[in-house]
């Protein structure tokens, strides 16, 4: 008995990495949530900290999948959409980092919260001199003036019925053809169950871990970015995320 137990012991010691790898785990609505509540209230990090840590992988993984010397149009012209929550704010924070790798963002922020963080990097990106626009373009205008767009409009918390702007606003970009980099989730889709009608984004960034619709994600580039979760926290929520590779901030998946 005491010999098959070292033998098992010793075997499990020296199982190959590959068969203990577990899957990365595709988080719901609520579990995601908690995660963020956890980093911010267990955890002591502020939101604009975790902001800029996303917002740098989303325009390190625009890099990587729209290099500058892919790019078709005359400029390195990308519009960046942002919606009235922290997905907005990544999409802020994104847009600064690619105008310092080199892109031209255009930002279209038509519900700005009433609060410092927001305003702090609305300012930032104005002293960057990156323009906002004052309305959403038609589709025809964007596919003919921009590379891609960049949708931080909602992330993790959108529920129900889109309100309006942004209605319309996802309806002008389901009639685009330039690629679409959605920021965690595909705006406008259940963050569980996805929408079989709704965007269907050529590059998709999820943010910490992937939420459960984008199982359902069939664009070309699936990137893993937010290289910020403490490795207890990951342990806690079993979150089994893949290695980033040295100093990187993103993962493609
Ligand atoms: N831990 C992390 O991974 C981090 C992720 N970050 C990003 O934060 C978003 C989640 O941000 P949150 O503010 O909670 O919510 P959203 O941006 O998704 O949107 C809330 C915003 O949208 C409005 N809204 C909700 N539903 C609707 C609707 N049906 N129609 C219209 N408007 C709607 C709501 O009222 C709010 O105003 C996460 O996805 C990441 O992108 C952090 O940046 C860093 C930590
Ligand atoms: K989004």
């Amino acid at each position: 008995q005491t010999g098959s137990c070292q033998l098992n012991t010793a075997a499990s010691n020296h199982r190959p990495a590959s068969s203990m790898t577990q899957p990365i785990k595709y988080l719901g609505q609520e579990e995601a949530q908690h995660i963020d509540e956890e980093l911010f209230s267990e955890y002591g990090f502020s939101v604009d900290q975790l902001m800029e840590l996303a917002g740098l992988s989303c325009a390190t993984a625009v890099t990587r999948a729209y290099p500058l010397t892919s790019l078709v149009k005359a400029s390195p012209s990308v519009l960046v959409i942002c919606g009235p929550g922290n997905n907005g704010g990544d999409g802020l924070v994104c847009a600064r980092h690619l105008k310092l790798f080199g892109y031209e963002p255009f930002i279209f922020y038509p519900k700005r919260p009433n609060k410092p963080l927001f305003q702090g990097l609305a300012t930032q990106c104005e002293k960057m001199e990156i323009p906002f626009l004052s309305d959403m373009p038609e589709a025809s205008l964007i596919d003919e003036a921009y590379n891609l767009v960049v949708d931080a409009i909602f992330g993790f918390s959108f529920k129900g019925a889109v309100r309006e702007p942004f209605g319309s606003i996802l309806d002008v970009l389901k009639n685009t053809t330039v690629p679409l980099a959605s920021i965690d989730i595909p705006s406008g889709w259940d963050v569980e169950q996805g929408s079989a009608d709704g965007l269907q984004p050529d590059t998709l960034i999820s943010l910490t871990a992937p939420k459960k619709s984008a199982s359902l994600f069939r664009g070309r580039y699936h990137f893993l970015g937010g290289r910020f979760v403490p490795p207890s926290l990951e342990r806690k929520y079993q979150l089994n995320l893949p290695k980033y590779p040295d100093t990187d901030c993103v993962l493609k998946l």
